[in-house]
């Protein structure tokens, strides 16, 4: 027996038709009906049960209530007429189970012996219908507003049709202790709803509506939550109850899609937990992983030149072109950096104009590629395994998943890495490799990504990758908003760091902001040893610093005890510092933008410094814009 899966309607967009389908070619097993879905629907409840049949699809719960219990009598009696005429809709729909949330209004019940009192009564005419309740604390209810207290009165009511809903919403957002719930008698647990949400300090009941996401894809610690609630015995369906402004208007079946795959990684998770059950599904692990080996850069053939020049500047050179690729490979120490100057290589949605140049590949090595592909599918990621063009490769040596719709991931055997160079001529263009390197490795990779993808990208590079999350970072400057977020992966040989981008809400292509700040910016940031002497290098090559204000330089002083002279050669190369507190610093410089969407970086580590300098974002960027 495995965990059954189930998503409330309003976690999705379209219509109630759209909807099952996607729910059922998602892989779930069943749906929650949400009232507004049901209300607006052509289809009568036997219709929508009928297709729900044929879709082996289980209705699960309906929730058409939200205020059941009232101080003024006359509305209580009203709502037990209003409750018949649901049961009848329920009987119709073959859904036995009635969602109940606690009262928000003014008239809710504040005593806890008439409210169970109301509730014995509903739960009585429930019973003769065949019909059970499962009451739900809403963190904003008027009176009971936490699991305990509901639990309580479900308890106290003591009734066979009568159960409690639980939401991971409304016990996280409150920073609830969830242990208690293992003291819940499972059986008693009739429903399970589960939401993830990124940290916002906001009003609990806006949080809740809009900004709601999948499992995996916010800051609450559900992995712990999912335990106590198997510690409980409940063994009803876990179901996604998420109410999410951008999920409403994206395209149905992908929302689905990331929706079930939320629920498998879930499970993944709370099957770490000590006496998890065996109904939790349970992927492969994850492969062996090294480090980024290969970036591949879109650059169309008009912004080749351009990318040339700039990369030349941070000391890679052109060391050998493929013969029927277009594919220019730049090397500098053990970077390998290929631009591609085809037209056709930027795969972009419908619509959306290809800004250039961009970031295409990353390319990972991994002792066993195909280990990731029998993970990825596992999770439902449609990951593929590759050939090299122009050679005899193994197919299973190198594994590509998109993570948006411009950059792919490649996990790439180490023979694999070999002959991908090789597939180059042999001939090279320049003169040998720079005789003293000083890049080191690819220190992180920033990727803008487009709203609605947000969401999805997380996932996919939490649950399959099993990369964490750190704390989410909003910069903003003189012409608006970027949000950004990095995801680190420690690997056999370091650290992977990747970092998304964008900018919130819809900006059109018409706008007359600079293009790059429609999706934000992506870059890759090249390690170094020394910051000074790679930007005194990168000079010697004709690269001219990134042009930042002395201002931000009296700030650091004021900041900082940074000697005079060493504050003097920061400015002189435009090289942006912070430090940790720990003894850890942080050295970094930025190419100017390439195009519009792209820029270099060089950083250096000190210590135990793990950030990104994010502190000089804004700094960076009004350098950049200018
Ligand atoms: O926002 C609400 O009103 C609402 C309704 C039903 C739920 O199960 C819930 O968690 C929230
Ligand atoms: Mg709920």
């Amino acid at each position: 027996m495995s965990i059954r899966t189930s998503i409330a309607t309003v976690s999705l967009s379209g219509s109630l038709e759209t909807k099952m389908t996607a729910i059922a070619e998602a892989g779930f097993d069943g749906f929650e009906v949400f009232e507004p879905d049901l209300v607006s629907s052509p289809q009568r409840p036997k219709e929508i049960a009928a297709r729900a049949a044929d879709l082996g699809l289980t209705i699960d719960l309906y929730q058409p209530f939200r205020d059941v219990d009232s101080t003024n009598p006359d509305t209580f009696a009203r709502n037990l007429i209003r409750a018949d005429r649901k049961f009848d809709v329920m009987e119709e729909l073959g859904c036995d189970l009635l969602l109940v949330c606690s009262s928000p209004l003014p008239t809710a019940v504040r005593d806890d012996g008439q409210l169970a009192e109301q509730l014995h009564t509903v739960a009585e005419r429930a019973q003769e219908r065949g019909i059970r309740l499962a009451y739900e604390a809403l963190a904003w209810g008027a009176h009971i507003n936490t699991y305990r207290h509901a639990w309580q009165i479900v308890a106290d009511v003591d009734h066979p049709a009568l159960g409690t809903c639980l939401d991971s919403f409304h016990i996280l957002s409150r920073g609830d202790d969830p242990s208690g719930i293992r003291d819940i008698d499972g059986d008693k647990i009739f429903f399970l709803q589960l939401a993830d949400a990124p940290h916002l300090v906001m009003d609990v009941l806006q949080w809740s509506r809009h900004h709601r996401c999948f499992p995996g894809q916010g800051n609450f610690d559900l992995g712990a939550f999912g335990a106590h609630v198997v510690a409980s015995g409940y063994d009803g369906p876990w179901s996604l109850e998420i109410f999410n402004d951008v999920f409403r208007h994206s395209a149905t079946g992908r929302t689905a899609a990331d929706a079930h795959r939320s629920l498998l990684y879930l499970q993944e998770q709370v099957g770490r937990y000590p006496h998890a059950t065996d109904q939790l599904f349970d992927p492969p692990p994850p492969g062996p992983i090294e480090n980024i080996v290969s970036v591949r850069l879109a650059s169309g053939p008009v912004r080749a030149p351009e990318v040339a020049w700039t990369l030349g500047h941070l000391g890679f050179e052109m060391t050998a072109a493929h013969s029927t690729h277009g594919l220019q490979l730049f090397s500098h120490g053990p970077l390998a950096v290929a631009v591609d100057t085809t037209v056709d290589t930027l795969w972009t949605a419908p619509g959306v104009p290809a800004h250039l140049p961009a970031v295409a590949q990353i390319g990972v090595r991994s002792g066993d590629p195909g280990e990731w592909l029998t993970r990825a599918h596992a999770l439902g990621v449609p990951a593929q395994a590759v050939g090299m063009p122009g050679t005899d490769t193994d197919l299973a040596e190198v594994v590509r998943m998109s993570v948006t719709d411009a950059t792919s991931l490649d996990l790439r055997s180490r023979s694999s890495v070999q002959s991908w160079l090789e597939a180059f001529d042999l001939v090279p263009r320049a003169s040998a490799p720079p005789s003293s390197p000083f890049l080191t490795d690819v220190d992180h990779i920033a990727l803008a990504v487009p709203a609605d993808s947000w969401d999805g990208i997380m996932l996919l590079l939490r649950s399959v990758l099993g990369m964490t999350p750190h704390e989410g970072q909003d910069v903003v400057d003189a012409v608006g908003l970027v949000r950004s977020q990095a995801l680190t992966l420690t690997t056999a040989t370091g650290v992977i760091r990747l970092s998304l981008n964008m900018v919130p809400g819809r900006v059109s292509d018409t706008d007359p902001l600079p293009a790059a700040r429609r999706g934000g910016v992506s870059h890759v940031a090249f390690g170094t040893h020394d910051a000074i002497a790679a930007a005194e290098s990168m000079v010697a090559r004709g690269f001219l610093p990134l042009q930042i204000s002395p201002n931000y330089y009296d700030d650091l002083a004021a900041r900082f005890d940074v000697p005079g002279d060493v504050l003097a050669t920061l400015q002189r190369l435009g090289i942006l510092y912070d430090a940790n507190g720990s003894g850890g610093e942080f050295f970094h410089f930025f190419t100017p933008t390439v195009g519009d969407d792209l820029f270099f970086e060089v950083v250096q580590r000190v210590g135990d410094y793990a950030g990104y300098g994010e502190t000089n974002s804004a700094v960076r960027l009004a350098a950049q814009l200018r």
